[in-house]
């Protein structure tokens, strides 16, 4: 299933913070969206899934009119992993993963084998099995991060935005996450931070700057010295790295 956001615009409290920017998203592609701190990038996912109304703009999942369609049905089609996610109240980690099902299911309809099964899988898939009967609020910020991507697993969506996934994960989880979430083989767009973990996962980037796509295309056309420069401000050397092939990325005094 693909994503394409047209000509979105977002003012907040009088700034405009996400300018005129489209973007799209093949099925099965994994499209990255980087950019500096405050350089709009939430903003501009939180208004593809539904949390922010932009003045202007369209988003389409498929054939569907996001904006004009409820959040229930969205939600069987598009998985979300946010930035933040603190609770004020506590679930066990298979309550929270369980609500991954919800969309799929009648208000009051039992939680069935198939749900159950859903769900122990997309646990085992983030390395956290064992830890059905945890309460969420105990857990760290990595496992937290990992509850919320399996929830997102056991929803089988056919989309998923996911905002820096791999923030609180040490390298092991930052790694094997990335690896999960491109094994679904559905749509990813995905805000992520670490230059040279984005060139290799994604097949597209987009790079923003206050509000605005600076460039687009693959990592390795696109992530130039100049462009790093011109984006983060910063003196760097992109080279292949020696080891693996991949981009690397030297930040120079
Ligand atoms: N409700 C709001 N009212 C006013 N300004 C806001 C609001 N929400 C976000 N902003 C501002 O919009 C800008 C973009 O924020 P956003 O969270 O989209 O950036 P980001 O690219 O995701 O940053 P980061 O990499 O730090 O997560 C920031 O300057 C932020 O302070």
């Amino acid at each position: 299933m693909n994503l394409t956001a047209e000509h979105l615009s977002i003012t907040l409290s009088g700034a405009e913070i996400v300018k005129d920017i489209s973007l799209r998203v093949e099925a099965g592609q994994f499209v990255g969206l980087i950019g500096p701190n405050g350089c709009g990038k939430s903003t501009l996912l939180k208004s593809m899934y539904k949390v922010i109304k932009p003045q202007k703009g369209l988003v389409f999942l498929g054939e569907t009119d996001v904006l004009k369609t409820s959040e229930r049905v969205i939600a069987k089609e598009l998985g979300v992993v946010g930035q933040f996610n603190e609770l004020n109240f506590d679930f066990t980690v298979h309550e929270m993963v369980m609500m991954g099902r919800t969309p799929h299911k009648h208000l009051m309809e039992a939680d069935n084998k198939q749900d159950y099964e859903l769900v122990a899988a997309a646990l085992e898939k983030v390395d956290l099995a064992g830890y059905a009967d945890r309460s969420y609020l105990t857990l760290s910020g990595g496992e937290k991060q990992r509850v919320i991507l399996a929830r997102a697993i056991a929803q089988q969506p056919r989309f998923l935005i996911l905002d820096e996934p791999t923030n609180h994960l040490d390298i092991k989880y930052q790694l094997q996450i990335l690896q999960v979430v491109k094994s679904l083989n559905i749509g990813v767009l995905a805000a992520l931070h670490d230059l040279s973990m984005a060139a290799a996962y994604c097949d597209i980037l987009y790079v923003v700057k206050r509000g605005e796509v600076l460039a687009a295309g693959k990592p390795k056309e696109i992530l130039t010295n100049s462009l790093i420069r011109q984006v983060y401000e910063i003196d760097c050397e992109v080279y292949a790295n020696p080891v693996t092939g991949d981009l690397a990325i030297a930040y120079l005094p």
